[in-house]
């Protein structure tokens, strides 16, 4: 029987994993966002089965959207578990109403960092798989997403300067963990919102995925969640560089004024970077691909050329040997 010897491969896997990546270092304390799912259930289990071997001080956290009629009882459900496995127990209840998977998420990670501050977590980990990371791919691939957005599921994100966020299952799918969940008899709280087609995500997971499968590659989960890890790294090597640059073509630090002739001798996709930071920078968001393009051909146009107005009224403008941004 399994249950009564629990190595398994994919608890050797998960161990290989940390190792490699040095995702959860020894002796830390660490909090395990769980939903009831199958994917952050094995997760917990997981890493209880390898608490020892690391000396983690583990904990649970959920997080009830208050948006099912059934948030509750799949809150207590967790909470029975985590007592089950002798873990504390951190329930957060949301006192506003969650208007979109989005703003679910951003209070969601909130929540989970307020927990991580006052008990002193430096590691909160989710049970985002291989699966996630290929429907993330191709959700912002259609929608026209460079290769930071189809990277994006990454194996560590810093929350805070003192909280990091790590996603140690990226490697597994969610094949693999509803396997797991049934070898290890865990008891999934089944979210009804996950077979609902108005969502597209759904859709990518209940439609898309499937046909790929059958018609393309059967193992096209693990092969896009393979492209997604290949782009991380050329991302993170293009972001890095964007940066030294724009440090070179800024002048005394200044965010509003930058070197054209710098960047002129740079390649277009450095260019594209640095002007998405400028940009970012000036105008507190994230710019669009065609709010970039607009800047980005200033840096080979006549002098006193400039943009047309951005939200709120600022323009960019050519003086001379600089991108000057001007506002209203
Ligand atoms: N309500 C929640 N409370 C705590 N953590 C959550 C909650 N919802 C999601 N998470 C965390 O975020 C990860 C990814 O969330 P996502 O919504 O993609 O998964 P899910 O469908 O809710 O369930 P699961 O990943 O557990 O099968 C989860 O694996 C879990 O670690």
């Amino acid at each position: 029987m399994l249950s009564s010897q629990p190595w398994t491969p994919l608890h050797a896997q998960i161990h290989r994993t940390l190792r490699k990546r040095q995702l959860l270092p020894k002796n830390q304390n660490i909090l395990i966002a769980v939903s009831g799912g199958q994917d952050s259930l094995s997760l917990a289990k997981l890493l209880l089965d390898l608490q020892s071997k690391w000396r983690w001080k583990l904990a649970i956290c959920h997080c009830n959207h208050r948006w099912r009629s059934d948030s509750e009882a799949n809150a207590n459900h967790v909470e029975k578990l985590a007592q089950k496995w002798q873990l504390p127990f951190y329930l957060s209840v949301t006192n506003q109403e969650l208007k979109s998977e989005a703003a679910a998420r951003e209070w969601r990670y909130q929540a989970l960092i307020e927990v991580a501050q006052t008990d002193n977590y430096g590691y909160i980990v989710t049970g985002h798989t291989a699966s996630d990371r290929a429907e993330t791919l191709l959700y912002n691939l259609t929608r026209g997403s460079g290769a930071d957005g189809l990277q994006s599921l990454t194996w560590r994100r810093n929350l805070t300067e003192k909280i990091q966020l790590i996603r140690p299952l990226l490697e597994i799918t969610r094949l693999e963990t509803a396997q797991f969940c049934s070898d290890f008899q865990l008891p999934i709280w089944t979210d009804s919102t996950n077979e609902e087609l108005k969502y597209k995500r759904n859709r990518i997971r209940l439609e898309l995925i499937p046909y790929l499968k059958q018609n393309f590659n059967p193992q096209v989960e693990k092969a896009l969640a393979q492209t997604a890890e290949l782009l991380q790294a050329e991302v993170e090597f293009l972001e890095n560089t964007a940066q030294e640059i724009k440090q070179k073509a800024s002048l005394n630090a200044s965010i509003t004024q930058i070197n054209r002739l710098i960047l002129r001798s740079t390649p277009l996709a450095i260019q594209r970077r640095v002007m998405r930071q400028f940009l970012q920078e000036n105008l507190g968001f994230a710019p669009s691909f065609e709010q970039i393009e607009k800047i980005t051909a200033l840096i080979t146009a006549p002098n006193r050329s400039c943009t047309d107005p951005f939200p709120g009224g600022a323009i960019a403008q050519v003086e001379n040997d600089w991108i000057c941004w001007k506002k209203s």
